[in-house]
């Protein structure tokens, strides 16, 4: 006896978050273990709004590389990493964001009093990040810095951001199955691929007490806008869900090595008419004690990469799901639409 619980943080049986076996949607998985799998996803979906899925279909290799690139660029000076500036304004999301510059929050509440809303601006996200889409999204150019300065970064993440989206397209084939849809591609094609975005997060040693003492964050609570996101994280932990049926109380979704998380964002909520839910999450403190070093409690850094999936901006989404028991919540949008109707309630 004696265990600590904290040492079991990795062990699949510790969470209760679904774990999911995507394999019968690469290898000749029957009808049946499809179907199966499937089902196993959208009723995590439903339930949790989070999942682990194995056999994702992005290759070990690649997802090593990724990180690997992720820590040489962090590790460049500033000055070099201020190359490909993220563009000033919401516009546009591309680029090398610095620490603080994005503040993500979820609607700050109403009954917050003028001091704690002023407090919350104060807190700043101890983070960097680096957002990149497909090339031919004109909405939103992306920022490279001159080759000169990594010269891999560019050719890599490109290729990177589409290895991600092949993996994507297969979970929107199986959350279509799981839903019953009779066309296994409905979802799928919403999205022709050149509307997702790859995002490399680098979360900075910082010491304990900074963030138990609120000066600093990881991440905030939020929801993603986005269909589905998948995430990759390395094994420092400190993700975070709400719970499903418990509000306001968070549990942690610790890395499981060959496993992504993926969570349903607010678009795929609306879409699926609720049924599949957007779950607010968050990055504390890693909850190992281990992650920690030193008389200062100077946890290590966290890298992760969160891949946003998002249907093109035109296309009009209508609820699925809705029947007579269950009528339409939401009128149709498009998720240009949608995405202003967002930031205008947010600004
Ligand atoms: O870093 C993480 O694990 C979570 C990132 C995240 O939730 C986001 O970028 O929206
Ligand atoms: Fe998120």
């Amino acid at each position: 006896m004696g265990s600590i619980p904290e040492t079991k943080a990795e062990d699949p049986s510790d969470t209760n978050i679904p774990i999911v076996d995507l394999r019968p949607f690469y290898s000749d998985g029957t009808f049946e273990d499809r179907r199966k799998a499937a089902e196993e996803l959208v009723r995590a979906c439903n339930e949790v709004g989070f999942v682990y899925i194995k056999n994702h279909g992005v290759p070990q290799s690649e997802l090593d590389h990724a990180f690997e690139a992720s820590k040489t660029f962090y590790a460049l000076p500033t000055d070099e990493k201020m190359k490909a500036p993220h563009p000033p304004g919401w516009a546009v999301h591309r680029g090398y964001s610095w620490p603080g510059l994005e503040k993500v929050s979820s609607a700050i509440s109403a009954t917050d009093d003028d001091e704690s809303v002023s407090k919350l601006r104060e807190v700043r996200d101890f983070k960097e990040s680096y957002e990149i889409g497909s090339d031919h999204n004109l909405d939103q150019p992306n920022v490279w810095p001159p080759a000169d300065v990594y010269p891999e970064w560019r050719p890599f993440m490109s290729s990177f951001y589409w290895t991600c989206w092949t993996a994507g397209q297969n979970i929107l084939r199986a959350l279509a199955v799981g839903l019953g849809l009779d066309d296994e591609d409905h979802l799928l094609s919403y999205h022709d691929g050149h509307h997702n975005q790859l995002r490399l997060l680098h979360y900075p040693a910082i010491p304990a007490a900074a963030v138990e003492g609120g000066k600093f964050a990881r991440m905030p609570a939020h929801t993603d806008w986005s269909s589905i996101t998948m995430l990759f994280q390395d094994d420092c932990g400190g993700l975070q869900v709400e719970h499903p049926s418990r509000p306001g109380e968070f549990v942690d979704v610790p890395p499981i090595e060959g496993t992504l998380v993926m969570n349903v964002g607010d678009l795929l909520m609306r879409w699926s008419n609720d049924y599949l839910k957007s779950t607010s999450h968050r990055v504390q403190l890693p909850p190992r004690q281990d992650r920690f070093t030193g008389d200062e409690r100077l946890t290590r850094p966290r890298y992760s990469i969160p891949y946003f999936i998002t249907t093109d901006p035109d296309r009009v989404i209508e609820c699925l799901k809705a029947d007579e028991e269950h009528p339409a919540k939401y009128e149709p949008i498009t998720q240009r639409e949608y995405s202003a109707m967002r930031a205008r309630m947010q600004y």
